[in-house]
C-alpha cells in the first residue's frame, strides 16, 4: 500500500503538519498526505488529501528521494508540490498544527521517522530555485 505525501514548497519553507492522533505518534510532525486508494492515482490522492487535510488545492509536481518502508508493508512516497493560489493559506483541519519550515529549522522538529529519512532529498528540495 503506498502512502503519499505532499512536499509543498513556499519562498525557500517547506509546509509540514502536527499529527493529533493516534496518541503514540501524536506531537510529531509529518508531511501532509495519505493513503492512494484503489483505482487513483498518486497525484489525485495527494490533491484530495490536501484538501481535506488543509483546505488547500495543490498542483503536484516530481518525486522527492526514494520509497521510505513503513510497518505493516507500506510505503511513503513523497512528491513536491506547490500551492495553486500563491496566497492560500492551508490551515489545520484535522491536525494540531501546520506550519512553514525553513532549513534551519528542519533538523529541530520531531519529525515521524520516516520523514527523518527524507529530510536530506527535502533539504535539497528547498535549496533548489
Ligand atoms: N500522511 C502521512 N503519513 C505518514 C507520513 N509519514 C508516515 O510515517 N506516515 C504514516 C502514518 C500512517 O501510518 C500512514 C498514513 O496515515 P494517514 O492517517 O495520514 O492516512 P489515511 O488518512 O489515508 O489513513 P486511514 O485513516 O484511511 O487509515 O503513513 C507522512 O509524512 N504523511
Amino acid at each position: 500500500m503506498v502512502i503519499v505525501g505532499a512536499a509543498i514548497v513556499r519562498n525557500g519553507r517547506l509546509l509540514a503538519q502536527q499529527r493529533a492522533w493516534p496518541a503514540d505518534h501524536a506531537g510529531q510532525w509529518e508531511l501532509p498526505g495519505g493513503r492512494v486508494e484503489d483505482g487513483e492515482s498518486d497525484e489525485a490522492a495527494l490533491a484530495r488529501e490536501c484538501l481535506e487535510e488543509l483546505d488547500v488545492a495543490v498542483t503536484v509536481g516530481g518525486r522527492v528521494g526514494d520509497d521510505v518502508p513503513l510497518p505493516k508493508g507500506k510505503v511513503l512516497r513523497i512528491y513536491a508540490a506547490s500551492l495553486v493560489g500563491a496566497g492560500d493559506e492551508p490551515r489545520a483541519v484535522e491536525h494540531e498544527d501546520v506550519r512553514w519550515i525553513s532549513p534551519r529549522e528542519l533538523d529541530d522538529l520531531d519529525w515521524l521517522p520516516a520523514d527523518r529519512v527524507l529530510l536530506p532529498a527535502l533539504r535539497t528540495l528547498l535549496a533548489s530555485p
